[in-house]
């Protein structure tokens, strides 16, 4: 076995951005795993965390420590540029991947502390920022990053600043991996796309199918690893819905949190829809939830709803609920809780693969319901009786509910997908969340603060951003404060009165009408687009896409 060097990663990072046919890209990957399986076949996880531009797993709440003015930093301290200088050549290029490779290739010090890096050793300085508080925490973590830049090709140095600013723009999806791990070890695409649904975590698949296809064959739901949830189409129309789809469970759709409870070892987790772990911000979900179900091994999925004397009250309340970390006994009063749960994932054994009409019933045989716990509200609909879904839209909205959601009686759960199989109604036009990649300081009263944000959505094709337009309206005093404080620490470049974000921030907007434009790199732009808030309870693989964006001008033909 050797030690990879992190020079045979970026070789491989520089021939994928360098051609723009996905199928081309999908070979040069699987080519790299089999040189990987057979050089030093134990860092496969580790590889495939780092073609996604990730150092740690998707089941990890870590997050690296390292902003881009820190990289700055390190940088100016071993070149002796001055901080000012870089951020300026920043503010021109707008990548500081490419400014990390300038830097260093124009390096004219000679340093003797220059050793080939690894991957193992990228990975491990990078990892260890993670964890550094405290005092002297910043030179601390610029003391990993100097050791790394010291000994950095110029190359090197790029893709190691574009790991950390979380950018690596080698234009790779989910997709071509998932491809590419099923080339590289001879799998079918199917078993391999199983395996990752069921385990969310493409390190796990790659590893197990370097081993054997019996071992991701037997990769599923396990109890205390959240999965990505299912997600939902649009519904063109109650009755349209119902013919396609033929026989559904219609179901009230809450305006809540969506919630992913995994109770196994005796212990309760539950989890959000970003698989964040929100079990101590909730303690009266556990207690209702294990009064509510028998103690064995189980995931559950519902939505969390804020009431008030028992009725539903807005879904910002609910977000308060989630995010406190302190005090919580006080929120508990403040703002009572009430889960209604639609999907049984595991119960003593995975079930997520049975159709959600079988799910439905070993929900019904399992919950015993109280004031705290309920089912969703459901009824089982065909064409001959899609008045039945019309009767339950209209007394879920008068209920103070969102809206219907159809389900095709014969799906299983497909974690991650927003497929066919459940559709959602609501009266209100759809809304568009949109991740923040740019912004404008504002004018006279307003210049401390961003008065508009750039917005872009997901290409999925190439795991992108692009700009789709700029909002300014709906944000209130507090809201344009704190949105101006949680983006300067996410500043990338600036130039004059225009920064660009790294993007982590995700905002809802209203809109009237979607129009062609040249003016944005999606092609497209928004009519009067208008915040309507900060969606902190998705994450940015959940950013909406070109293609929602296509289905929506579809819609509003
Ligand atoms: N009965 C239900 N069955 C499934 N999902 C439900 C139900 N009631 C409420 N929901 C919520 O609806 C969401 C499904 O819609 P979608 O996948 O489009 O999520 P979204 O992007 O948050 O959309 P929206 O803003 O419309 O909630 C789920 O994530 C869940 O939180």
């Amino acid at each position: 076995m050797t030690n990879t060097s992190y020079e045979k990663l970026v070789e491989v990072y520089e021939k994928i951005s360098s051609t723009s046919s996905r199928l081309e890209k999908q070979d040069i990957i699987a080519d790299f795993l089999m040189y990987i399986k057979e050089t030093d076949a134990d860092i496969t996880y580790d590889i495939t965390l780092l073609l996604q531009g990730k150092i740690f797993p998707p089941w990890s709440d870590k997050e690296m420590g390292i902003s881009t003015q820190l990289i700055i930093k390190a940088l100016s301290n071993l070149l002796g540029e001055s901080t000012k200088s870089i951020e300026n050549k920043l503010a021109e290029v707008g990548d500081m991947g490419e400014i990390s490779e300038e830097l260093i290739k124009n390096n004219k010090q000679v340093t003797f502390f220059k050793v080939p890096l690894t991957v193992k050793k990228v990975l491990s300085n990078l990892r260890k920022t993670e964890s550094i508080t405290g005092s002297k925490s910043q030179n601390k973590k610029i003391n990993y990053l100097l050791e790394l830049y010291t000994s950095a090709s110029p190359l090197e140095a790029k893709y190691i600043t574009r790991t950390i600013t979380e950018r690596l723009r080698i234009g790779v999806g989910e997709g071509t991996l998932v491809e590419a791990i099923a080339q590289a070890y001879n799998i079918d695409k199917e078993i391999i796309d199983r395996a990752y649904m069921l385990s969310n975590d493409l390190g796990e698949v790659a590893s197990r199918a370097q081993e054997s296809i019996e071992s991701v064959k037997s990769l599923t739901i396990t109890p205390g690893k959240p999965i990505k949830p299912m997600l939902a189409q649009l519904s063109p129309g109650i009755k349209e819905s119902i013919t396609e789809m033929k026989k559904v469970i219609c179901e009230t759709k809450y305006d809540g949190i969506r919630v992913q409870i995994h109770h196994y070892n005796n212990k309760t987790k539950i989890f959000t829809r970003r698989l964040e772990n929100v079990t101590n911000a909730l303690p009266e979900v556990v207690e209702y939830i294990e009064e509510a179900l028998p103690s064995k091994d189980f995931i559950v999925e519902g939505e969390v709803i804020a009431t008030k004397d028992n009725k539903p009250i807005s879904f910002q309340y609910i977000l308060q609920r989630v995010k406190r970390k302190y005090d919580i006994d006080k929120m508990r009063e403040k703002i009572p809780l009430k889960v209604f749960l639609f999907d049984v994932l595991y119960y003593d054994k995975p079930t997520a693969e049975l159709p959600i009409i079988q799910r439905r019933q070993l929900l019904e045989e399992i919950v015993t319901t109280s004031k705290n716990v309920e089912l969703s509200t459901m009824k089982i609909v065909s064409q001959e009786n899609y008045t039945e879904a019309e009767k339950l839209f209209t007394w879920s909205i008068d209920e103070g509910h969102e809206g219907i959601m159809f389900k095709d009686v014969t799906s299983p759960y497909s974690p991650g997908k927003r497929g066919k199989n459940m559709l959602k109604y609501k009266p209100l036009r759809e809304t568009l969340d949109c991740v923040i990649t740019g912004g404008t300081y504002g004018k006279g009263k307003r210049a401390k603060f961003f008065g508009s944000y750039l917005l872009s959505l997901l290409d999925e094709k190439t795991g992108e951003y692009k700009t789709l337009v700029h909002a300014a309206t709906g944000m209130d005093d507090d809201l344009l404060a704190s949105l101006t404080k949680r983006m300067e620490k996410l500043i990338i470049s600036k130039s004059e009165q225009n920064v660009l974000f790294k993007p982590k921030v995700i905002l809802e907007i209203a809109y009237s009408e979607i129009v062609e434009s040249n003016e944005y790199e999606s092609g497209y732009s928004l009519r009067f687009p208008a915040i309507k808030g900060v969606r902190d309870d998705i994450g940015l693989d959940e950013v909406d896409t070109l293609s929602k964006l296509h289905q929506m001008i579809d819609l509003q033909k």
